[in-house]
C-alpha cells in the first residue's frame, strides 16, 4: 500500500547563471546558483501541505519539478508512487496543478470552451463531459458568464476557470502555486473556502503562498523554505507553540534608527527586532521578541522614551508564523 501521496527526497535544483562582472560581455562569468537544495518532505493523503516563504525562496521551483515541468538537478519526487522523472504521463493522470500567473487557459475562449477543451485533452467526451462541466462552471460560480470570453473575466474568475480545468479529469493530488495571489480580500477569502470544500473530497493539495495567515489557515502541516531549504515543518499550531516561550511585542512609532535598534539589541532578553516604515501612516512598526517572564518589557519601554522617541501605539500579540519565521532566521517575511 502507498502511504504517501508526494514523496519528495532531497530533491535539488540548480541553475546555471550568467554572473555580469564587466561591462564587457565576453567576461561575463556562469555560476551555478542552487534554487532548490536537498529538501525532503512528504505529503500523506488527504491532507492541504502548505509551503510557506518568502520571494524567491524556491517554491514555485519545487512545485514545477513535482509538476514534471522541470527536471531536477538530483534527488526524486514520487507522486503516489509514481516517479516524476521517469513516468511524467503517469504522473500527471494523479495531478491537477495550477501555477501562478497561469496562462495555461485560453482567453480568447469561453470559460466553457475551455472546460470543454481540456477535458478533450483528457479524453472526457460526449455527455459525460458536458456534466462534468456544468457542475464544475456551476462549482465555482462561473455558470451565468461562462459563455463570455475569459479576457472580460475578473481575475478571480479568470483563477477559479484554472481551477475547474485542474480538477476537470478528477485528481487525486492538487498543485496550487500562490492561489491567491493578485485577488482581491473577498475574492481570495472564497478562493480559500474553495480549497477547504476541495480538502473535504479527500483530495491532497500542496499549495504554496507567501501570505502567513493563508498558510495558517489552510494547511493541515507547513513547510517553511528559505534560501532553497526547509528551515521547519510541522503543524501550524506546532510551530506557533513552540514560540510560547517569547513575547511578541509590537510598537507603533514617529521614528526609528538605526542608534536605538542597536541600543534595544542591548538588552538581554530582546531576541528579534524587524521594522517597516508604513507610508500609509506615516509610521514606524517594530516588531520585538523579548524572552518571556522577564522584567524585560519595563527596559524597552524606558530604553525607548529615553530617546525622546513618541510611542504612538503599544501592543503584545499572540505570535503568529510571522514570528516563527523571524525567529528563524532573523528576518521578516516581506522583506
Ligand atoms: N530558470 C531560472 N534560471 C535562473 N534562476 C532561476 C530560474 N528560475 C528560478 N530561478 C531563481 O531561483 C530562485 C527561486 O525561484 P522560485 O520562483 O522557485 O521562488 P519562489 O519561492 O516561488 O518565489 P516567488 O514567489 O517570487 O515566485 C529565485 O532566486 C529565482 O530567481
Amino acid at each position: 500500500m502507498i502511504s504517501y501521496a508526494i514523496e519528495v527526497n532531497n530533491l535539488k535544483k540548480e541553475f546555471v547563471v550568467k554572473k555580469k562582472n564587466s561591462f564587457l560581455k565576453r567576461n561575463s562569468k556562469k555560476e551555478i546558483f542552487v534554487a532548490v537544495d536537498n529538501i525532503s518532505f512528504q505529503v500523506r493523503k488527504g491532507e492541504i501541505f502548505g509551503f510557506l516563504g518568502p520571494n524567491g525562496a524556491g517554491k514555485t521551483t519545487t512545485i514545477k519539478m513535482i509538476s514534471t515541468l522541470l527536471r531536477p538537478t538530483s534527488g526524486t519526487a514520487i507522486i503516489n508512487g509514481i516517479d516524476c522523472v521517469e513516468k511524467p504521463m503517469e504522473v500527471l493522470k494523479n495531478l491537477g496543478t495550477v501555477l501562478t500567473g497561469e496562462r495555461s487557459i485560453y482567453w480568447k475562449l469561453t470559460g466553457r470552451e475551455n472546460l470543454e477543451y481540456f477535458a478533450a485533452m483528457n479524453g472526457i467526451t460526449g455527455k459525460n463531459a458536458q456534466k462534468k462541466i456544468d457542475y464544475l462552471l456551476k462549482r465555482f460560480n462561473l455558470d451565468k458568464r461562462a459563455d463570455e470570453t475569459v479576457e472580460k473575466y475578473s481575475t478571480g474568475m479568470k483563477q477559479r476557470v484554472a481551477l475547474a480545468k485542474a480538477l476537470i479529469a478528477d485528481p487525486e493530488i492538487l498543485i496550487l502555486d500562490e492561489p491567491t495571489s493578485g485577488l482581491d480580500p473577498q475574492s481570495a477569502r472564497n478562493l480559500r473556502e474553495l480549497i477547504l470544500e476541495i480538502k473535504e473530497e479527500g483530495r491532497t493539495i500542496l499549495l504554496t503562498t507567501h501570505y502567513m495567515e493563508e498558510a495558517d489557515q489552510l494547511s493541515d502541516r507547513i513547510a517553511i523554505i528559505d534560501h532553497g531549504q526547509i528551515i521547519a515543518m510541522d503543524t501550524p499550531y506546532n510551530l506557533k507553540n513552540a514560540l510560547n516561550k517569547t513575547n511578541v511585542i509590537v510598537l507603533e512609532l514617529k521614528d526609528w534608527n538605526s542608534n536605538t535598534e542597536e541600543r534595544i539589541k542591548g538588552i538581554p532578553t530582546v531576541e528579534n527586532i524587524t521594522s517597516r516604515f508604513d507610508d500609509i501612516t506615516q509610521r514606524w512598526e517594530v516588531k520585538i521578541h523579548i524572552a518571556n517572564g522577564t522584567n524585560s518589557i519595563n527596559d524597552l519601554i524606558t530604553n525607548i522614551i529615553s530617546s525622546d522617541n513618541k510611542i504612538i501605539n503599544f501592543r503584545v500579540e499572540e505570535p503568529t508564523l510571522e514570528d516563527v519565521f523571524i525567529n528563524l532566521t532573523g528576518k521578516s517575511l516581506r522583506e
